[in-house]
């Protein structure tokens, strides 16, 4: 099964970074998610309790990211790889995480990770 549901460039403004000026003020935060899940079954129901809501997922991660205030950007990552899949069954997951301006000469920088099966 490859199906997937997709978010792509969620913006979350949250606290992050190893620096005492991070610790002070929110930083811009880019988030990309290819999230595991078998598209067949909302399709045949055209049901949104059998789809893997894109709307609640993102809400959840949004929030994740603003109380969670991690230092490193792949303390975050997995711990919005752990609560997809302990809170919405995700089976497998890719995640990109982005902090756009954290170096000036760089368009962005982040950290990708996969977790769980397909
Ligand atoms: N692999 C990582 N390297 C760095 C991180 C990080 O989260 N993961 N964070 C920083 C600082 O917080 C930086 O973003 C400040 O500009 C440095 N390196």
């Amino acid at each position: 099964m490859t199906d997937s549901v997709l978010i792509e460039g969620l913006a979350v403004e949250a606290i992050i970074g190893v620096y005492d000026w991070e610790r002070e003020v929110s930083q811009r935060l880019l988030v990309d998610l290819e999230l595991a899940w078998d598209n067949r079954v909302p399709a045949a129901s055209d049901d949104v309790s059998d789809a893997l809501d894109y709307a609640l997922v993102s809400e959840r991660v949004s929030a994740y990211l603003v109380q969670a205030r991690p230092q490193l950007l792949e303390t975050a990552a997995e711990g919005i790889a752990s609560l997809l899949q302990e809170e919405f069954g995700v089976r497998w997951l890719r995640l990109a995480l982005r902090k756009p301006g954290a170096v000036p000469a760089a368009a962005a920088v982040g950290v990708k990770i996969e977790r769980g099966s397909r």
